[in-house]
């Protein structure tokens, strides 16, 4: 059997442990599947006492990851520390500069600085490693890189966030409340403390400007992702969607439009026969529909000890088995700066819930302004009157395919009505 490939972790926490213990469980069978052994040398902690549940004997602590970067015996840097600028960055670029492999789950790092750490790692001529990244275990940058590679991407689309997706399911299941959901969520260790990079959308934005690098071969590019996150949504929208047979999903969706590629992370109405539509709980999923492979789908666990440690340990193997393909499909010097579309050139249909008093006239008044927009309805919504004493109604409409800049424009005009009781809530309901 050939040389081992020499393994340093930079950070021991929940993916860091997991990885380890999964070299651990199967190093024979990895050893075997690689022609030669997986050995964690190394790994950087900060507390050297802490139990993490994995045996750590034979493996050199050191207190400063930088020095895994830095240190002789090492092939391959695992970066499991996070945070998308400093000390995790260091590590990854130091790992480089010195000849090291580098894999790494760090969206965040990555969707800031993926084309400029790629071009590093090709310049170096290592391998740069992200599986773990994007939606976890579900194996979806393999896929795109290598078995769907000979095909256009027509469109992908994808639950690229388990807690946002846990929450609207259990709002489904139970029609309680947002905030209600997300203060369970926190309790059972979903979400994060500070929940805002989940519920705002843009650990799933991180994700899908990952996606739509490999996708397209263009550079990542976070800041053309339009995002919106699932604080909106309220228990009343959750059930007038199953009125309208959708389900409401947080959704990451990338397409080449004429006017460019489309990058948008938002909440959107999903048909209940569409697939996706029963993928729930903290489960992710990737659909990608190729030229010539037509629509597949990927489902699996984005997050949690287990998965994220397989993503890591499958880029490990190709480390070992010397698979080194560019990070992003492409050369990174080769990569299409082509045009990002924005989300005022979006087209697609709309649901709309208005607060409005239930007075003569409120609707006449909603209407004009969408015809004065050209905005076609397909359907409205409201059940009795208002019983409340506020004496306020929701009334949902959903309209056929527009341009969003009109429906923006008609949407200001509406929001401006005296009759409305609260801010207008507009989810994109999409067509898959
Ligand atoms: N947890 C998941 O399910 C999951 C899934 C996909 C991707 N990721 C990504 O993996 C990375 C790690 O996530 P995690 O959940 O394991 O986080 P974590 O907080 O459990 O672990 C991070 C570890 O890094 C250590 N650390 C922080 N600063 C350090 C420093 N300066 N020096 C040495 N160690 C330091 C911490 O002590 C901690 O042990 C993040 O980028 C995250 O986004 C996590
Ligand atoms: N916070 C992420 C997990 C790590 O990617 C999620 O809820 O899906
Ligand atoms: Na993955």
């Amino acid at each position: 059997m050939s040389q081992p490939i020499r393994i340093g972790i930079a950070g021991l926490g929940t993916v860091g442990a997991g990885t380890v213990k999964l070299l651990r469980e199967h190093a024979e069978l990895l050893a075997l599947r690689c022609g030669r052994p997986l050995q964690v040398v190394a790994a950087s902690a900060r507390d050297r006492k802490k139990d993490r549940g994995v045996d750590l004997a034979g493996i050199r602590l050191e207190s400063d990851p930088l020095a895994l970067a830095t240190a002789p015996d090492i092939d391959v840097v695992v970066e499991v520390i996070g945070g998308s600028d400093g000390v995790a960055r260091q590590v990854i670029e130091t790992a480089i500069a010195g000849g090291k492999h580098v894999v790494t789950a760090n969206k965040a790092l990555l969707a800031l600085h993926g084309s400029t750490i790629a071009a590093q790692a090709e310049a170096k001529g290592v391998i740069l490693g992200f599986e773990a990244a994007v939606a976890g275990g579900i194996p979806i940058i393999k896929a795109l890189r290598e078995g769907l590679v000979g095909n256009r991407v027509k469109r992908l689309y994808g639950i690229l966030n388990g807690t946002c997706n846990y929450i609207l399911t259990t709002m489904r299941e139970s029609g309680r409340d947002f905030a209600d959901v997300l203060a369970d969520a926190q309790k059972l260790g979903y979400a994060e403390a500070d929940p805002s990079f989940d519920v705002d959308g843009i650990d799933a934005a991180h994700k899908l400007a990952l996606l739509t690098a490999v996708a397209y071969g263009r550079p990542v590019d976070f800041a053309g992702v339009y995002v919106e996150g699932i604080r909106k949504v309220g228990a009343l929208d959750i059930r007038f969607a199953e009125e309208l047979d959708c389900r409401i999903k947080l959704l990451g969706l990338a397409r080449e439009t004429e006017h460019g590629i489309e990058q948008r992370v938002h909440p959107c109405l999903v048909p209940k026969t569409a697939p996706i539509a029963s993928v729930d709980g903290v489960f992710n999923a990737v659909a990608v529909e190729g030229d010539f492979v037509g629509q597949t789908m990927f489902e699996g666990r984005g997050a949690g000890a287990g998965p994220t440690a397989s993503a890591v340990v499958a880029d490990l193997v190709a480390v070992a088995r010397g698979h080194g393909l560019p990070a992003f499909v492409v050369p990174a010097a080769r990569l299409a700066s082509s045009p990002g579309s924005p989300i005022e050139r979006h087209r697609g249909a709309y649901y709309l819930r208005l607060m409005v008093l239930d007075r003569p006239g409120v609707i006449a008044d909603v209407t004009a302004a969408l015809r004065d927009e050209q905005v076609s309805l397909e359907s409205m919504l409201q059940h009795g009157r208002a019983r409340g004493p506020d004496d306020t109604v929701p009334v949902v409409l959903t309209t056929h395919v527009t341009e969003e800049a009109a429906m923006r424009r008609a949407l200001q005009r509406i929001a401006g009505l005296a009759m409305l009781r609260e801010k207008p809530i507009l989810i994109r309901i999409e067509d898959l």
